[in-house]
């Protein structure tokens, strides 16, 4: 009897593995499809462009006055750039219904070259420019990500997140970032928690996928199996900060840039980061949202030296620099992104309410955003500037005004739950108007 148990295990194990083989050779051959559906929409794209800019040069030269100084644009600005290869997954998302309302759709909502890199010269360039001014100019650029609405996608093509994190000790964390994600605009969240956090992040919501696998003696590949469908990943709300989950968040990383996959790090991923930066170190699509005190471990821990607390412009620089230009947000009165070539503030206006959970909005609403950005770049819809920086700009955004939004509501009272009720209002004030 225990012979035929052990075989039959065997055997659901073979059955299962060659599932999850078959799964994923299937979404690589999807992906490639949809790889040559792009590029077939580029060129369209492109052809288009071309007879856009054959009529505009047929203007009268007042009604273009300032060609001299676009060509001069046209350059990227000191910005590290990055990737335009598709990657597995990410072709999926911008995925629109048939070429030509495709290119409709994205010639109406897309900012060309020029233009994208005037904003971010403007930003760079320009010390007087007001941060309201910032704020109105990068947020075309936020909304030219954002994959529209059509009744003929299937579901997971605007994305599946996943969540590294949730364990005995905060189970709110990962619910917080989960929720966040998919209210924003993913299809499908998933949480990978411990076996005993499980049970609670169900509980507070039906909509999130939650896997009790993160303390399992097998982890690693419990996770890996799911690796091939995601698009997007954050680790550490509520990972707490044993050896052990750390471990596993750490392999969990390395298998992920394996595959090229966006991925935030907050909270006590954060922790992860400060006792071995290598882990995510120059990795382009990794970003990074330390509080103030995670900064201050991180920045310290590169540095080997206590850091002047007196210009977080220049310490956000260069703790970017130190981690290989990777993107970092520096959480707080105001947020300052940046990826080592110059800093982004964002400023826009929140409320005095710090209510705990408001960084995990952040970090699950930024894993989609990171998602949406690298596939628009990858589709060539996002260029001359780094998606990731575009992404942290877009959640921090989010994040402040659904803070401002319930504020007006709950004036002190105001939790993070208040603020999650708000995204999808917010993110159309934002994104969509
Ligand atoms: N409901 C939940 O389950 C929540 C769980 N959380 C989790 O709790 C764990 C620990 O997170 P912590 O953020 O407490 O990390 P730490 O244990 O490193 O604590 C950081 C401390 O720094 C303080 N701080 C933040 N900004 C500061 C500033 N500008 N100046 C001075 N002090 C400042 C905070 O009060 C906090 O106590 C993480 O796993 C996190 O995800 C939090 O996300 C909050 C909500
Ligand atoms: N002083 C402030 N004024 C306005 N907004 C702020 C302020 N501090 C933080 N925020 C907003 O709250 C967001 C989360 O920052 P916070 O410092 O609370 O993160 P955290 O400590 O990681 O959160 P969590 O409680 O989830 O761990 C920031 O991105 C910012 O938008």
């Amino acid at each position: 009897m225990e012979k035929l148990m052990e075989r039959f295990l065997e055997q659901s194990a073979q059955a299962e593995d060659s599932f999850y083989r078959m799964e994923e050779q299937r979404l690589q051959a999807e992906d490639r499809r949809r790889e040559a559906e792009h590029a077939r929409e580029l060129h369209m794209l492109q052809m288009l462009g071309q007879m856009f800019s054959g009529v505009s040069s047929a203007r009268p030269a007042s009604s273009s006055s300032t060609p001299s100084k676009t060509a001069s644009l046209a350059r990227p600005p000191t910005f590290s750039g990055a990737s335009q290869s598709l990657t597995r997954g990410q072709s999926a998302q911008l995925r629109r219904p048939s070429p030509q309302t495709d290119c409709l759709t994205q010639q109406s909502q897309v900012l060309n070259r020029d233009q994208q890199a005037l904003v971010f010269e403007r930003y760079y360039g320009l010390g007087s420019t007001s941060h309201r001014d910032m704020d109105d100019d990068i947020l075309p650029l936020i909304k030219s990500i954002v994959p529209p609405l059509t009744s003929k996608k299937h579901k997971g093509q605007d994305g599946r997140i996943g969540i590294i994190g949730g364990c005995q000790d905060y189970t709110g964390a990962p619910y917080f970032a989960a929720i966040s994600a998919l209210k924003v605009g993913a299809d499908l969240s998933h949480v990978f928690c411990t076996k005993d956090a499980a049970t609670v992040i169900k509980s507070y919501s039906p909509e999130l996928i939650v896997h009790p696998v993160l303390d399992s003696p097998n982890a690693v590949e419990e996770i890996e199996k799911w690796l091939p469908r995601l698009h997007g990943l954050v680790v550490g709300p509520g990972l707490g900060r044993e050896d052990l989950l750390l471990k596993t968040a750490k392999e969990v990383i390395e298998k992920s840039k394996a595959r090229d996959i966006p991925i935030v790090i907050d909270a006590d991923g954060l922790w992860l980061v400060t006792q071995q930066p290598s882990v995510i170190q120059g990795y382009q699509k990794g970003i990074l949202t330390p509080n103030f005190m995670e900064f201050t471990r991180l920045y310290e821990s590169l540095h080997h030296e206590p850091m002047d607390s007196r210009d977080h412009q220049r310490n956000v620089m260069q703790l970017s620099v130190a981690m290989g230009n990777l993107t970092l947000v520096l959480k707080g009165e105001q947020d300052l992104i940046s990826d080592g070539s110059n800093v982004i503030p964002c400023s826009i206006e929140g409320s005095g309410r710090r209510c705990g959970g408001q960084g995990d909005l952040l970090s699950g609403s930024l894993g989609v955003l990171a998602h949406w950005a690298h596939a628009a770049s990858a589709a060539g819809t996002l260029r001359s500037v780094n998606p990731s920086v575009v992404a942290a700009f877009g959640a921090c955004c989010l994040t402040r005004q659904c803070n401002s939004q319930a504020f007006q509501r709950h004036g002190r009272s105001t939790t993070t739950s208040d603020m999650i009720q708000e995204i999808g209002s917010a993110f159309k004030k934002l994104f969509e108007s």
